[in-house]
C-alpha cells in the first residue's frame, strides 16, 4: 500500500495540542521531529532517566503524518486546517503550514500490529482492537486497549504491578484517583474490579481522547471516569478540582522524582484509611519512595517487585 507523507510546520511548545488536534480529525501515528531537550515529564512518560545532549532547541517543530494514497486527501486537510484554524485562536501553533513531502511504498503504519498481540496479565486478558477474542477465553476479564499516543497498555512491568495490588485492594463502589492515568487503563481495570467512579489526572492533554476511547472500547459509563488536565503536585486548582478526603485509593505509576513530591500532596486527597499504590520506581530509587511515604505520615503495607520495577503501598491511618 502506497502512503503520502505531509509534514507540518508548527511549534516545539504547541506540538502536543496539534497532536491532539490532529487526533480529534483522524490522523494519528503522528512523529515528531524537534531539537527539544527532554523534560522530568517526558522522561516520565518515557520511562528514561539519562539522554545524551542534542542539538540547541530553535522552537520548531515537524509533525509528520501519512495519508493512504486513494484516501480523500483534499477534503483530511481541509479538515485539519480547520480544526488548525480553530486551535490557533487560542494557542500559538506558528505557521502551521503543511507540506507533502514523499511517497512511502510500505504498509508501515500496520506494521507495528505485528508486535501488538494479546496478552495476560495473570488473569486480565489485554487485547488490541484487530485481534479477536477466542471462544475459550470469553468468561474472563478483557480489556480493550490500544497503543497509542498515551502511555499504558499494560504491557510494562510498572503498570503490570499496580494492577496486582489494586486486584488486592479494590473494593466495591471504591473512588479511585489515578495521577498520570495516560490511556486509563488502571482506572478502567479498578471499575472492572467493581470500583464506583475514576478521577484521571496527566499533564498529557493526550490523556484525554486517549481515555475516552478506551472507555468507549471497554463499555465503561461515561460519568463513572473523569479526567483533569494539569499538575496536582503544584496547582491548588487541580487540587480544589479532583477535592479532599474524598479517595479510597490513589494510583500513581510515575518515576520517583515525580513521587516524591506528589506524595505528600496526595494525603490529603485520601479517605482515612485509604491505600497510596505507587510505581515507575526503578530498584536504585526504592528508598527513596519509602521514605517519602513514611515522611508523608503513611504506614508502608507492601513493597513488591518485578524486573528492575517497584511498587510502593502504602495506607493512611
Ligand atoms: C508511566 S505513565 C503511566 C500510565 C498509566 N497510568 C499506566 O500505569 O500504564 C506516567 C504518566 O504520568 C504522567 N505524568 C508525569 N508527571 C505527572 C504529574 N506531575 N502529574 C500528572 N501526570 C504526570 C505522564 O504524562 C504519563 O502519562
Amino acid at each position: 500500500m502506497k502512503w503520502n507523507r505531509f509534514t507540518l510546520k508548527t511549534k516545539t511548545e504547541a506540538e502536543d495540542i496539534v497532536i491532539c488536534t490532529l487526533a480529534e480529525v483522524g490522523i494519528e501515528g503522528v512523529e515528531i521531529q524537534d531539537k527539544q531537550p527532554l523534560t522530568d515529564e517526558d522522561k516520565a512518560q518515557m520511562f528514561v532517566d539519562i539522554m545524551p545532549e542534542g542539538p540547541a532547541d530553535d522552537g520548531i517543530a515537524y509533525l509528520n503524518f501519512y495519508l493512504e494514497e486513494d484516501a480523500d486527501t483534499e477534503a483530511i486537510l481541509k479538515d485539519v486546517r480547520a480544526a488548525l484554524e480553530d486551535l490557533r485562536s487560542f494557542v500559538d501553533i506558528g505557521e502551521a503550514t503543511i507540506t507533502e513531502s514523499q511517497t512511502e511504498d510500505k504498509d508501515w503504519i500496520n506494521n507495528w500490529k505485528q508486535y501488538f498481540h494479546q496478552f495476560y496479565v495473570d488473569d486480565i486478558l489485554i487485547v488490541p482492537s484487530w485481534e479477536e477474542v477466542k471462544e475459550e477465553d470469553k468468561d474472563k476479564m478483557i480489556l480493550h486497549i490500544d497503543p497509542g499516543t498515551a502511555f499504558g497498555t499494560g504491557m510494562h512491568e510498572t503498570t503490570q504491578l499496580v494492577i496486582r495490588q489494586l486486584k488486592k485492594f479494590v473494593k466495591p463502589g471504591d473512588e479511585l484517583l489515578d495521577v498520570g492515568t495516560g490511556s486509563g487503563i488502571l482506572g478502567i481495570v479498578a471499575l472492572k474490579l467493581g470500583a464506583g467512579h475514576v478521577v484521571g489526572t496527566d499533564l498529557d492533554p493526550c490523556a484525554v481522547p486517549a481515555v475516552s476511547e478506551n472507555k468507549e472500547a471497554n463499555d465503561i459509563r461515561e460519568e463513572s471516569f473523569d479526567m483533569m488536565i494539569g499538575n496536582i503536585i503544584d496547582d491548588k486548582a487541580v487540587q480544589d478540582q479532583v477535592g479532599y478526603e474524598k479517595y479510597d485509593i490513589v494510583t500513581a505509576n510515575i518515576l520517583a522524582d515525580v513521587l516524591v513530591p506528589l506524595t505528600p500532596v496526595i494525603v490529603a486527597q485520601m479517605k482515612k484509611g485509604a491505600y497510596y499504590i505507587t510505581s515507575g520506581i526503578l530498584d536504585v530509587k526504592e528508598d527513596v519512595v519509602v521514605q517519602a511515604v513514611k515522611d508523608a505520615g503513611l504506614t508502608l503495607v507492601e513493597v513488591t517487585h518485578q524486573g528492575e520495577w517497584v511498587s510502593v503501598t502504602a495506607r493512611k491511618d
